[in-house]
């Protein structure tokens, strides 16, 4: 019998928890709890599983999301999730169907793209993803960093308070609201990431400690910084304490914030280390200390990667740096996006994006697009790499001047 990839049925729920933690070499029982939690906290509408002899053995699972696009406005995304096919049935294709399926459910929907995290790296290409953003996180050896020991707190009539985790449910969303929507990449966060996060809901697959929770408010007493951080509890022979303090969120709404948090965190008496967590490659973390090279990083990678499904709604979505025009023959296997587009870009940032029969100056597949869309990636160097084609001759340079960003984007979240 062929094995059966479907949409998740009510009944089906328990199984496909086992599939998923199976897939990701959990322990594959789970209690009933844990199950009335993630079925609580998820809708089975775009659930999917493959069935074999009535066994669930792959699970996926996609859900509606805000991302915000270069400029801050915001577009629909397809969030691809909880991805999985058992050891049993890897290599026959079962990705393949659940995400071709649902990819083409979403073209349907209007989403304007489509987003991961991967767990590795060469899985997503094929289906179009390309990566957008990357990740970098630091190890920051305190008594190196060149800080004066004697901080006590910002000198710009700011302040940092410790809070608890109702507090954080209160002030974060606000917070991060504004936030995202000024970092292009940022996706937005439901009330559940808020209770997962501040322990409030405490999923039984996730190991819990209680955080430290710091907000950072500005002279003028508004919450701009929120800050997480766990600390180990390690000492060395010679009753010297050496601590490491590991960064779990820190969002700011202003560089002064920024500062004045990562500040706090390597000030903390004890701590010798600080993780950084994962963090936008650019952050300013490395180079506030007189001594930059105190802070080595311990992991790059690409963190959101992103599948492009409607090329003009993408591309007006978004603001550029500079007024101009470019000619785009985009390639996709799977049929969602391809074709030829004229991008023109006025004085004013916006542009406009529609198909046309002019001449293609640069080629490319919509992975690259994906992976330029949010302007980490560099045109030049994707056709250094043979990835885009420069039909005429400079034409890289130019699509790298309208799509390229000051500032790296950045996805501070996991889904
Ligand atoms: C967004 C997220 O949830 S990320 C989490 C992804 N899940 C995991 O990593 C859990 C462990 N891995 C798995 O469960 C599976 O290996 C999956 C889901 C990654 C792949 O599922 P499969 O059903 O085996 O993939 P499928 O058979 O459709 O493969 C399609 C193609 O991708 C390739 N492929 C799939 N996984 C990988 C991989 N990990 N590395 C390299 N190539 C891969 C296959 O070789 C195949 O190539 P082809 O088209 O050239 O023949």
């Amino acid at each position: 019998m062929p094995v059966d990839v479907r949409l998740l049925t009510e009944p089906d729920f328990p199984d496909w928890v086992r599939a998923l933690n199976t897939g990701f070499l959990r322990a594959p029982t789970s209690t009933d709890e844990e199950i009335e939690d993630r079925r609580s906290s998820v809708g089975l509408s775009r659930m999917r599983g493959a069935f074999d002899d009535g066994r669930c053995v792959a699970t996926y699972r996609s859900f509606g999301q805000r991302l915000t696009a270069v400029g801050g406005a915001e577009v629909a995304a397809n969030a691809v999730s909880n991805v999985t096919v058992s050891p049993t049935h890897r290599r026959r294709g079962l990705l393949t169907r659940m995400i071709t399926e649902d990819l083409g459910a979403a073209k349907e929907r209007g989403d304007v793209a489509a987003t991961l995290i991967a767990a590795e790296y060469p899985i997503y290409g094929r289906y179009g993803f390309g990566p957008a953003t990357r990740m970098a996180e630091w190890e920051i050896d305190v008594p190196r960093t060149g800080l004066d020991p004697r901080w006590s707190g910002p000198e710009d009539g700011g302040r940092i308070d410790l809070v608890d985790a109702s507090d954080v449910r209160k002030l974060g969303p606000a917070l991060h609201e504004r936030v995202r929507r000024a970092t292009p990449g940022a996706v937005d966060r439901g009330e559940r990431w808020w209770q997962v996060f501040t322990g409030e809901v405490r999923p039984g697959w996730a190991p819990w400690k209680d955080p430290f929770f710091a907000v950072h408010r500005s002279a003028a007493g508004e919450v701009d910084g929120l800050l997480a951080y766990v600390c180990d509890a390690k000492w060395g022979d010679g009753k010297q304490p050496l601590n490491t303090a590991t960064v779990l969120e820190l969002t700011a709404a202003s560089p002064a914030a920024e500062r004045a948090l990562w500040r706090y965190v390597c000030s903390v008496d004890w701590v010798q280390t600080v993780r950084t967590g994962p963090r936008a490659p650019d952050a300013l973390v490395a180079d506030l200390f007189p001594n930059a090279r105190a802070a080595r990083i311990v992991t790059l990678g690409d963190w959101l990667w992103v599948r492009i499904l409607d090329v003009p709604a993408a591309l007006e979505a978004r603001t550029y740096g500079m007024p101009g025009a470019l000619v785009v023959e985009v390639g996709d296997r799977l049929g969602f996006a391809g074709g030829r587009y004229c991008l023109e870009v006025g004085t004013d940032g916006r542009g406009s994006c529609t198909p046309t029969r002019d001449a293609a100056e640069v080629a490319l597949d919509v992975r690259e697009l994906g992976a330029l869309w949010l302007g980490d990636a560099s045109a030049v160097r994707l056709a250094a790499l043979g990835r885009l084609t420069e039909e005429r001759a400079g034409a890289a340079a130019i699509a790298d001047a309208l799509l390229g960003t000051p500032r790296s984007p950045w996805c501070p979240d996991v889904f």
